[in-house]
Parts: C-alpha cells; structure tokens; sequence
C-alpha cells in the first residue's frame, strides 16, 4: 500500500457515517485524503464534508484511478449493479474493502479484474466512537501487504479480528448487528425506570453505565460470563428473581435466536445474489 493512501467510501449511510468519524477522530488518515460518494444526495455529501472536513463527491466527478481504498458502503441490493461499474474504472490493484453484510469475496471478485485485492469486513456502528469489533477476511488475490494495512486502518475503529470468510455471516450475527440487541434492551429497561418514576435522561445513563461495566468486567476480569453472574445472584436474591423472570419468559433463548437468524439472513442474502447472478 502507497503512504498516505487515498480512500473512496462509495455509499454515504450510517455505516459509513461511522467509519469515517472514527478514521477522522484517530487522525488515521487526514480528511482530504477522504473522499465519500453516493448515488444523488448532494445534500447529505455536504453535510459530511462541513461535518468531517473530508470530500464530498459526486460519483460521476470521481477520479477513480487517484483511490487507493475503495470502500463500498452501500445496500447489498445494490452491490450488482456498483460492481459492473465499477469494473470500467479499476485496476486489480487497487484494494476493495467491503463491508457488505452477505456478500462474500468470491462473489465480488467474479465481477471485478482477475486478481482484484478484496477484503470483506464486517464492522459495527460504534465504529463512530472507536469502539466497533470489527471482522476481516481477505480474499484469495490480496496480499498479506494490504491484509496488514487494512488491519491498521480498521483497527483505529476499535478491535479488529482477522477471520476465516465461513464465519462471517455468525459474526455478523453477533457483531455487525448486535449493538442493535443491546439498545432495544435498553429501550426496555428505560421505559420500565420511567414507569416507576426515574427521569428517562438518569435512567438512560445508568443502563448504559451497568451495561458498560459489565462489559468491562468480562474484558479485564478471568471469568466466564456464567461465573460472573453468579457472583452478583445472591440465593433467594433480587437477581435470582430477575433471572427466573428472564428465563421463564425465554430472555436466553430470545437472545440466542436473535444472533442465528441475523447471520441465516446474511447467508440468505448470500444465496439471493447468487441466484440473481446466475439468472442474469
Ligand atoms: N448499519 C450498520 O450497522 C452496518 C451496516 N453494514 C453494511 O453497510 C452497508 C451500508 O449500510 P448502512 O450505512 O446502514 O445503509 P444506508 O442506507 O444508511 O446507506 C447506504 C448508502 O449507499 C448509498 N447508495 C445507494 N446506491 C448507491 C450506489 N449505486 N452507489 C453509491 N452509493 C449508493 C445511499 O445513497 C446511502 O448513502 C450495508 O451493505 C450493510 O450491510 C455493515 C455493518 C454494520
Ligand atoms: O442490518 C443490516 O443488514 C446491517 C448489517 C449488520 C448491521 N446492519
């Protein structure tokens, strides 16, 4: 990888949203050497450019061969009809990375130059605030040069794991989607607080602080999960009765499935692609 590459988001949604706050944050790469790009929004372009300080750029304005990065950031939906475009302006050099959920590398090399560089990545949206668990899995023409520079630019997003591609669609499962479990939980215990009287501002904070600090006690301390909380279930105590609560109306389960069918719905999305590129 040159020094100080450039970097195209191609797709200007929340996703990138985040990454792009996180790279500008770490100071990574300076904000000119950004350049994001959507279909027409014009508007929003510019609110990322006045927010970021990085370009905002109309596709059809791109200079494709001045990137580096290419970063596509768009709906898997859409990921056809970018490829077969973007194949008119790309040299196998230059790196893809996709953040696409379902979409694997096969599948995007099949419609790039042979010897494209891909690497699939699977981040999440707390990537904003340098806090994302963020998957890697190259594809099979990437050196381990750009492996090692992608893992370097990711990781000032937060932790970066480099995984087998077959694990991807559980990752995403976990990972990519699971902030989202996290805060409909917290959407719940905050409206139980504001029902007995807390100021939902308070009892927003202190949801986030318990589950911050759970968190936290996983990562630094030795114990398992289960170990964990069953230092804080007194017997007969008030956790032991949250506890039967959650496992009377299935909270374990509920959480469970939720991980199994967000990856069976990146695999399914998978499966689709295939089979629209087959019928093509
Ligand atoms: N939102 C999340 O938490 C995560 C999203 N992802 C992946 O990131 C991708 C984007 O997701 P979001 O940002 O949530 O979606 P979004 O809907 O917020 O953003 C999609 C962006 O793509 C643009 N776009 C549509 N067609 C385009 C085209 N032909 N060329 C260029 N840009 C085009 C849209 O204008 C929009 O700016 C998806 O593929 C998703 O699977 C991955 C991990 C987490
Ligand atoms: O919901 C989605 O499909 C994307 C991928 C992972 C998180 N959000």
């Amino acid at each position: 990888m040159v020094k100080n590459p450039t970097i195209a988001f191609l797709g200007a949604g929340s996703m990138a949203e985040a990454m792009i706050a996180g790279i500008v944050a770490t100071e990574q790469t300076p904000p000119n050497h950004i350049i994001v790009t959507n279909r027409s929004n014009t508007a929003r372009l510019v609110k990322l450019h006045n927010k970021y300080g990085i370009q905002g750029i109309k596709q059809e304005h791109l200079s494709f061969d001045k990137i580096d990065v290419f970063i596509l950031a768009m709906k898997p939906k859409h990921a056809q009809a970018v490829l077969q475009s973007l194949k008119h302006h790309i040299r196998p050099n230059q790196l893809i990375l996709s953040v696409l959920a379902g979409i694997s590398t096969a599948y995007i090399e099949n419609y790039l130059h042979e010897g494209q560089q891909v690497i699939r990545v699977m981040p999440n949206t707390s990537a904003m605030i340098q806090e994302s668990a963020t998957a890697i899995s190259a594809g099979i023409y990437t050196t381990a040069n750009n492996v090692g520079y992608a893992q370097t630019l990711l990781q000032c997003l937060g932790e970066v794991y480099i995984i087998d591609e077959n694990h991807m669609d559980i990752f995403t499962g976990i990972a990519g989607s699971g902030p989202a479990y996290f805060y409909y939980l917290m959407e719940h215990i905050e409206a139980v607080g504001k029902e007995a009287g807390l100021d939902s501002e308070v009892v927003r904070n202190i949801g986030a602080q318990t589950i911050l600090g759970a968190a936290k006690m996983i990562m630094q301390q030795n114990d398992t999960p289960a170990e964990l909380r069953e230092k804080v279930t007194s017997p007969n105590g008030t956790t032991a009765a949250g506890l039967a609560a959650l496992k009377k109306h299935g909270g374990g389960r509920a959480i469970a499935q939720a991980v199994k069918d967000a990856a069976k719905r990146s695999q399914e999305i998978s499966a689709q692609l295939r089979k629209e590129t087959k019928t093509v």
